[in-house]
This record gives C-alpha cells, sequence and structure tokens, in this order.
C-alpha cells in the first residue's frame, strides 16, 4: 500500500516536471491570442479547425519552451527565478526533455499541417525554429536578442489567422504587430526586477547593459507605439469603435503606468514599480483580445 502510494506520488512529480518544461503560463496566454487571430479572421471556421490549431500551437509552443529549457540548464542553475526547474535541480536528464521537446514538435506539425493547413504549420516551424536556434543563445551574446525573441512570440495570433484564412495578409501582420511591441515593455519591466538574476547568469539585458533609466525610457517609447499599433484594426475595417475606444483606454492606462517609473529614484521603488508593470501587461493582452471579440460580437448582431 505504502509502496504504491509512493509510485503514485513519483508519477505525479514526472507529470508535473513535464508540465514545467512546457512553461504552461506562456502556453496559455499565447492561446488566448491564437484564439483571438481565429476570431478575427472573416469568414468562421470549422470546429475541428479550432481544436486543431489550438493543440497543435499549443503543441509548438511548449515544445519551444522545453527545447529553451534543455539549452539555457547551466544558466538557469544560477537565477534564483529559475534553478528549481526540472533540469537545473537534476530531476530530468536532458536526452529526457530533448526526446519530449521532440515529439511535442513532431506532434505540432502533424496536428496544424493535417487539421488546418501546411502554411499555419510552416509559419509554426518558423517560430520554433527561431526562438529556439536563434532567440536563446542570442541571449548572452546581445540586449537585441529581446527584438528577435519577440518576432517568434509574435507567432501565435498570426497561427489563428491563418488556419482560418491559409493567408498571410494585414489584419494578420496587425495583430503580429501588437503582440511583437507588447512583448517590448513586458520584459523591459521583468528586467528591471530580475536584474540581479540575469547578471548572475550572464544574460545581456538591458537594465543590466545600460541601466534601468534607459529600460524605463524604452518601455514607455514601446509602450507608446502600442497604442496606433492596437487601434490600426479599426481604419483597416476589421473592428469597429467599441474595439477602438477600449484598446485607446487600455493602451493609456500601460502607457500611464510605464510613465510612472520615471519618479521612483530608488531600486526598491523600481521593482516595485516593474512588477506592477508586469503584472499589468498580463492583463492587457487578455484584455484587448476580450475587447475585440466584444466588437466582432456586437458588428454581428447589431
Ligand atoms: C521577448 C519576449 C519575451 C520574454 C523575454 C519573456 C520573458 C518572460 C519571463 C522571464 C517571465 C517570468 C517573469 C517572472 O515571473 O519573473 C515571463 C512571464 C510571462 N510571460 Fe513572457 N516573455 C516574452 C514574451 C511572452 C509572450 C509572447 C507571451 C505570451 C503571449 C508571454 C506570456 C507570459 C506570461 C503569461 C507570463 C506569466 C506566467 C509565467 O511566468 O508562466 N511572454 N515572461
Ligand atoms: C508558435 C511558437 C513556437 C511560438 C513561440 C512562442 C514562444 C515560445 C513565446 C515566448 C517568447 C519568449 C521570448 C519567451 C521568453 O523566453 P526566455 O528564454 O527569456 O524565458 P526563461 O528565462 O523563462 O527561460
Amino acid at each position: 500500500m505504502t509502496e504504491r502510494r509512493t509510485r503514485e506520488s513519483s508519477l505525479t512529480e514526472r507529470a508535473r516536471d513535464y508540465l514545467a518544461l512546457t512553461k504552461p503560463g506562456i502556453v496559455r496566454m499565447c492561446l488566448v491570442m491564437t484564439a483571438g487571430g481565429m476570431w478575427l479572421a472573416p469568414e468562421p471556421s470549422h470546429w475541428t479547425v479550432w481544436i486543431a490549431v489550438l493543440i497543435g500551437s499549443a503543441c509548438a509552443v511548449a515544445s519551444a519552451n522545453a527545447f529553451n529549457m534543455v539549452m539555457e540548464r547551466e544558466g538557469d542553475r544560477k537565477m534564483k527565478r529559475t534553478r528549481m526547474r526540472p533540469l537545473p535541480t537534476g530531476r530530468m536528464a536532458a536526452w529526457e526533455a530533448n526526446v519530449f521537446a521532440g515529439l511535442l514538435a513532431l506532434a505540432s506539425m502533424v496536428i496544424l499541417g493535417f487539421g488546418t493547413n501546411w502554411l499555419t504549420a510552416g509559419v509554426a516551424l518558423f517560430a520554433l525554429v527561431s526562438y529556439t536556434l536563434v532567440y536563446t543563445p542570442l541571449k548572452r551574446v546581445t540586449p537585441l536578442a529581446l527584438v528577435i525573441g519577440a518576432v517568434p512570440g509574435a507567432i501565435p495570433p498570426l497561427l489563428g489567422w491563418t488556419a482560418a484564412t491559409n493567408s498571410l495578409d494585414l489584419p494578420g501582420a496587425v495583430l503580429f504587430g501588437i503582440l511583437l511591441v507588447w512583448q517590448m515593455p513586458h520584459f523591459l519591466a521583468i528586467a528591471i526586477f530580475r536584474k540581479q538574476d540575469y547578471a548572475n547568469a550572464g544574460i545581456l539585458t538591458v537594465p543590466v547593459v545600460r541601466g534601468e533609466t534607459v529600460a524605463k525610457v524604452q518601455a514607455i517609447a514601446w509602450a507608446l507605439l502600442l497604442i496606433p499599433v492596437s487601434l490600426a484594426l479599426t481604419p483597416l475595417g476589421v473592428t469597429g469603435n467599441l474595439y477602438m475606444g477600449l484598446a485607446l483606454a487600455m493602451g493609456l492606462v500601460f502607457l500611464g503606468w510605464t510613465i510612472k517609473g520615471l519618479s521612483s529614484k530608488e531600486f526598491e521603488s523600481d521593482v516595485r514599480w516593474a512588477r506592477q508593470v508586469f503584472v499589468l501587461s498580463l492583463v492587457y493582452l487578455p484584455a484587448l483580445t476580450l475587447a475585440l471579440v466584444a466588437d466582432l460580437t456586437w458588428k454581428a448582431f447589431f
């Protein structure tokens, strides 16, 4: 009986480690964006395409995250935030995580290719390869890695759009742009409150290389740019005034909060402010997606 319980609990721990390898918080948020991209498409998609794009995209993002954890297992040991991950603690071997990530990559290609279309599978493959083979090694070379990492990071809404339309055109590109720009203040804030961690691991972030003030000014510039980029869907005729009003209000709150950072002069208050900007970034994205869905639903019925 006790032996069975021990085996069960070790199985649960194993499953928990595999789940941790996928970075489930990021997978969840990517899926919200993929669903937003699908919703925006001019023609409604069959429910099987919805299921395929959501499962296929989740597998692609999870695979990218798991490969990233294998590649960074040494650096992750040096950071407070990441040192308890399955690889740095030695709870899982690198080969095991590689097999898991490889199977997820294969599953994503099969599910996206056969369940949606091969353009969507190709775009996901581009994101997977650029995230693991370009962004991940560049993190230790230049702070510009952030802009490069933002390219695969911005792909999830595009997967929804291409799954529904089998084309790469302007509304899909705007969704890509929104997520691309959003990632800058999202990460610049994290890089401020995790500055010491990144310095310890030799990761060249903007606050480590150029200081907090430069990071704050950059975050403000990106939050400002996020407003016109997010509003562009209305002049393009995709969304209406309801979305435009909500997106403007949310964009101004986000911008206002980033500007507030300029008034803090000590590292402790910087950290408090940066955590608030990070949390706000996590509220902003699903809220913007909800605004989009609300606007399109309103347009369909009234
Ligand atoms: C260059 C791009 C990005 C970088 C460098 C980045 C980095 C990070 C880091 C380091 C954290 C952990 C923060 C902490 O707790 O200290 C985090 C959290 C988070 N990120 Fe990002 N991120 C990026 C893009 C994205 C994208 C594209 C999404 C999804 C659309 C996303 C969604 C999230 C979510 C939901 C969390 C909180 C939940 C969790 O930690 O699992 N991020 N990000
Ligand atoms: C469709 C597809 C495959 C899309 C890719 C989506 C994806 C993996 C988005 C995350 C973007 C990103 C740069 C995260 C931070 O990684 P990090 O290495 O800085 O995070 P860490 O320090 O927590 O490991």
